[in-house]
């Protein structure tokens, strides 16, 4: 089986469809920001504050590399490198969780961890927006998630993979 890369916007849920997916095809499954927390031993949130997004960045690609298992959920930031989506165009199938904005916003509503979350609502949009055609640019296959359960989307991947 080609690895599989999930791609989209923070809260277009690449954890945890990875997870269920994982579980449902019983093959392994790695997110890069688990990995990236676990070699540094912190969390993303204080990866930020101490070594600053940039060095967060060199992390991740570090991460894209070194990850061996079938299914990888990536870091919604992961298409702002142009190595990270010619490394995953090359080594993968890549599908994109497509999530309308507002149903981004109602998933994220509470949520603390996300540095890049912790913005204003036009300064998420912007960056919602500017990421959108490079989750389309370098995605093979787009699955939109808005109104779909977790378990709903992990079955329309997985009858996407049998074609
Ligand atoms: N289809 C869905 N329906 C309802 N809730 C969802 C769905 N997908 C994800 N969620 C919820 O949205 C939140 C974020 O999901 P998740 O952490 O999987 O997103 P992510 O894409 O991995 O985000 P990030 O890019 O920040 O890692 C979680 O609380 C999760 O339970
Ligand atoms: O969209 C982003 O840039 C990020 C998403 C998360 O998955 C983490 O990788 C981190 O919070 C940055
Ligand atoms: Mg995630």
């Amino acid at each position: 089986m080609t690895t599989i890369y999930l791609i989209g916007f923070m809260g277009s849920g690449k954890s945890s469809i990875g997870k269920k997916l994982s579980e449902m095809m019983d093959v392994t499954q790695a997110d890069t920001d688990i990995f990236v927390e676990e070699k540094h031993q912190m969390s993303i949130a204080d990866i930020f504050k101490n070594d600053g997004e940039s060095a967060f960045r060199t992390y991740e690609t570090e991460a894209l590399k070194q990850i061996t298992d079938k299914i990888i959920s990536t870091g919604g930031g992961i298409v702002e490198k142009d190595v990270n989506r010619s490394f995953m165009r090359k080594n993968g199938f890549i599908i994109y969780l497509q999530t309308s904005f507002d149903t981004i916003a109602r998933r994220l509503q509470n949520d603390q961890e996300r540095p890049l979350w912790q913005k204003n609502m036009s300064d998420q949009k912007k960056m919602y927006e500017r990421r959108a055609e490079m989750y389309k640019s370098c995605c093979d296959y787009i699955v939109v998630t808005d109104n779909k359960s977790i378990n709903e989307i992990a079955k329309e991947i997985i009858n996407l993979l049998k074609c």
